[in-house]
């Protein structure tokens, strides 16, 4: 299911990044770090009391060098298109200026829902500044101090209250939601047509949950499919199009509602550090994943091409070791017929779930074979396990001492449970709590 959006806008320096890191707070340290992924991040999970939304920073989408008052016209249009509720950001301290009365002017246009915080509200004394914003015409001003973290609760109270009802829950059938990810030109256009033509069996095309985002079924194999639209899938022609924060920023939004991502690869131009960035996104997510390598037409293929390839990718993508590659051509059509049962099955493995009998008959022969490590003359005692989640199948191992379970053991045991259950095309999760 989707989650509501909010992008956060304003003219440079009021504290739009600060703001953004208080909203999105500690989930942006993440479990594994994947170089590229962490850095420069423009979106990113928030939450507020029962609600979990995604948060923008539009201060991160820079346009080349395109004059300040473009990067500005810029920014508010991706807020409009993508945000479903907007927050309004000046400066306290320094009082509405000519750029934020452009900002406001661009802002008044949209039909979206805008909240204004007048940041910099450092202590009480201060918060009479804010009833000069009144003039800009967006309500009630909240004064909110980034910096120490003040007044955001009651700013948040009235995002999350301008959030959209929640979309129709989609009917808990067995739909396969898949996107697919990839640089320009590594050919998802054509591999979408070339799955769409090949089956002949288009549906219909829905409105998809974004504005201009259109979700494509397809019925295959027995089994319905929801293609999620991504960047650069069909263009609108816009500026801000073309930049690679947002191209990045319409990938994660897909990867938000896939259950899974297809990671496409330029067989002709090879993997690309690009690459690496958005499918570290996804796995971070937690979605299956399948890896395809598109173009094979252009390479002479036989097996010790494929074998050759594929030790190129497994070096690169050290990090997606359980996802399935697939060598196809969209233009050609050769091996697309390989690609489905691939989807097909990183979806199963993304829910399957495992009985605690028998996921705790191979834990303890695991531990038989390999003994548990110790620390400073102390050692990690497992007791059992459990599978607590699908989507993808997380794990908790209750142990004496959670510190004790160090990376390379949670890793032999992560290897343990795929030799014994499969688990192709999806990451698992396993989290060591402590009981005594
Ligand atoms: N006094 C005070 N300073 C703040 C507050 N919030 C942010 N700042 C400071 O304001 C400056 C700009 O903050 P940023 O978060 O980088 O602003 P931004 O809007 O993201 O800036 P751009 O990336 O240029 O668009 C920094 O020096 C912050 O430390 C606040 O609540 N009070
Ligand atoms: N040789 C070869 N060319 C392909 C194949 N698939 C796509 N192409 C070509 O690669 C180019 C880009 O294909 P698109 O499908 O537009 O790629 P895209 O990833 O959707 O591109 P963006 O919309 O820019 O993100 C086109 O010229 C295609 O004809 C393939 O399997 N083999």
């Amino acid at each position: 299911m989707r989650k509501s959006v909010v992008a956060i806008v304003g003219r440079p320096n009021v504290g739009k990044s600060t703001i953004f890191n208080r909203l999105v707070g500690e989930r942006i340290s993440i479990v594994e770090d994947i170089p590229g992924v962490t850095r420069d991040r423009i979106y990113a999970e928030g939450d507020w009391l029962t609600s979990t939304f995604n948060v923008i920073d539009t201060g991160g989408i820079e346009i080349g060098d395109e004059p300040l008052l473009v990067q500005m016209r810029h920014q508010a249009e991706v807020a409009i298109d993508e945000a479903d509720v907007i927050i309004f950001l000046v400066n306290g301290k320094e009082g509405i200026t000519a750029a934020d009365e452009e900002v406001a002017k661009l802002l008044y246009k949209s039909n979206k829902p805008i909240v204004l915080g007048v940041n910099k509200i450092d202590n009480p004394e201060m918060r009479e500044r804010i009833y000069e914003f009144y003039s800009l015409g967006f309500g009630e001003p909240y004064p909110i101090s980034g910096a120490h973290g003040l007044g955001l609760g009651d700013l948040l109270d009235d995002v999350v209250s301008n959030f959209p009802e929640k979309p129709e829950e989609a009917p808990d059938d067995d739909t396969i939601y898949f996107s697919l990810i990839g640089r320009p030109n590594v050919g998802k256009s054509s591999l979408v047509n070339a799955l769409l033509n090949e089956e002949r069996v288009i549906v219909s095309e829905m409105e998809g949950t974004t504005r201009d985002a259109i979700d494509t079924h397809l019925h295959k194999d027995d089994q319905d499919f929801v293609i999620i639209d991504t960047a650069g899938m069909r263009k609108r022609g816009k500026v801000y199009e073309s930049t690679e924060k947002y191209s990045v920023l319409r990938a994660l939004k897909a990867i938000e509602r896939s259950d899974v991502v297809l990671v496409l690869i330029d067989a002709e131009t090879g993997i690309r550090e690009q690459d690496k960035k958005i499918a570290g996104y996804a796995h971070e997510a937690g979605r299956a994943i399948v890896i395809v390598v598109n173009k094979w037409d252009t390479i002479e293929s036989d097996e010790k091409a494929i074998k050759e390839f594929e030790e190129k990718v497994r070096a690169h993508f050290l990090f997606l070791d359980y996802a399935p590659i697939v060598f196809l051509s969209a233009r050609t059509k050769k091996r697309l017929h390989t690609l489905i049962p691939a989807i097909g099955l990183a979806s199963e493995n993304h829910s399957k779930r495992i009985a605690t009998n028998v996921l705790n008959d191979v834990l303890m022969d695991a531990i038989a074979m390999n003994p548990t490590p110790t620390l400073k003359g102390k050692r990690l005692k497992v007791l059992y396990g459990t599978q607590v989640a699908v989507k993808p199948p997380s794990f908790v191992i209750f142990v004496n001492e959670p510190e004790l379970m160090h990376f390379s053991y949670r890793r032999f045991l992560e290897n343990k449970i795929r030799e014994a259950f499969g688990f192709v095309g999806t990451p698992i999760k396993i989290f060591a709590r402590k009981r005594q």
